[in-house]
């Protein structure tokens, strides 16, 4: 998959993108649900049945991180994770349009003349509930009316899952109750965050479970406090864990930044500098605050366990 970022107007209209006719699915698929999933899925259907490209055009940075000016709570899937998911799911192109405030101020007929219709979209395929142009002035109907004889447009109804709309902001909502189970349910694979190792305090190795502290590649959305069992992907190597997010109240007074730090159960060495990809696979207890070291290492030998046969 190719991704090509975009800048309106500059880049727009320009010969030099080399365009050739697709099927577009459009909106901005954070989380990339089972309901993005299917609204992707269509474009990629249609795509290899009439022989054109895939296409998926998304958004970058988020509408609400732009337009709330920093009290944006946060991505579940940042950009490269969503480049990593489409690229699995069939698409050939990845068209990143940069979200400004001029963007913002698109009208509906702006948007179809000068992007979509310049990118040879043959077809659009957007969720049942699409909105476009400045303050969500288009519909689904508007867009059909504006790509003419040049665009169909192709409406993808909602995703149910048990009878319930699959959507992030619900997502969102379980990740935050420490929900994990139902949120990969949701979302088609467990939530996941990136991040580097850095140094902390030094002191995990002194009790027996030294712990890789992570700083996150982006603004992901941040889960529940405590303990879970973890996935991470080292490299090419997929490895057990426990993971703790939290503010180690057993050490620290209240005012510390929630960290996440992730003990490996197989394994010995180095990981500082190197990224890690950890997948939140099962929420197991909330953090608490511990009257003795000890009583500290015999809980965090039991997660240990328990992680080990939730994860087997
Ligand atoms: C599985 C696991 C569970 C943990 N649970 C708690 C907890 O409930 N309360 C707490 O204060 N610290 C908890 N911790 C954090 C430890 O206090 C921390 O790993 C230790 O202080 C080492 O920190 P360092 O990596 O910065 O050296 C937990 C750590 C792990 C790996
Ligand atoms: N099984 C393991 N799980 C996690 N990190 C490990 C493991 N074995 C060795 N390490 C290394 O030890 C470091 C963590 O040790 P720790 O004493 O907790 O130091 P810090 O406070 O800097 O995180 C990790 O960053 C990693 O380089």
């Amino acid at each position: 998959m190719k991704t090509v970022m975009l800048t309106y107007p500059q880049t727009l209209t320009s010969d030099e993108l080399h365009t050739q006719p697709q099927v577009l699915a459009i909106g901005q698929f954070d989380g990339l649900h089972l309901g993005h999933a299917s609204v992707i899925l269509s474009a990629v259907r249609i795509a290899r049945e009439t022989g054109v490209q895939a296409a998926v055009m998304t958004f970058h940075p988020h509408p609400k991180e732009v337009m709330r000016k920093g009290d944006y709570e946060g991505y579940l899937t940042p950009l490269q994770d969503k480049e990593e998911i489409l690229a699995g799911l069939g698409v050939d192109i990845l068209y990143v349009v940069e979200f400004n405030d001029e963007f913002s101020k698109l009208t509906p007929e702006q948007f179809a003349h000068d992007l979509l219709l310049p990118l040879q979209t043959r077809t659009a395929v957007v969720g049942f509930d699409f909105r476009f142009g400045h303050q969500g002035a288009g519909d689904e109907q508007l867009l059909r009316s504006l790509g003419g004889n040049d665009m169909t447009v192709e409406t993808v109804p909602p995703f149910l899952l048990n009878g319930e709309k699959v959507s992030s902001s619900l997502i969102r909502g379980l990740l935050k109750h420490g929900q994990m189970d139902e949120a990969s349910q949701w979302l088609g694979r467990p939530y996941s965050i990136r991040g580097t190792v850095v140094h902390g305090e030094k002191r995990g190795r002194t009790i027996g479970f030294p712990t890789a502290n992570l700083e996150l590649l982006d603004r992901y959305v941040i889960p529940a406090k405590g303990v879970y069992a973890v996935r991470v992907q080292y490299g090419e190597q997929m490895l057990r864990g426990v993971m703790n997010l939290g503010v180690k109240p057993t050490f620290h007074e209240s005012g510390m930044k929630p960290t996440f730090e992730v003990h490996l159960l197989d394994f010995e060495g180095q990981l500082y500098d190197q990224e890690l990809k950890v997948e939140l696979v099962h929420y197991i207890r909330e953090e608490r605050k511990f009257a003795s070291i000890d009583a500290l290492i015999s809980q965090i030998r039991e997660d240990a366990l328990t992680a080990a046969r939730l994860l087997s």
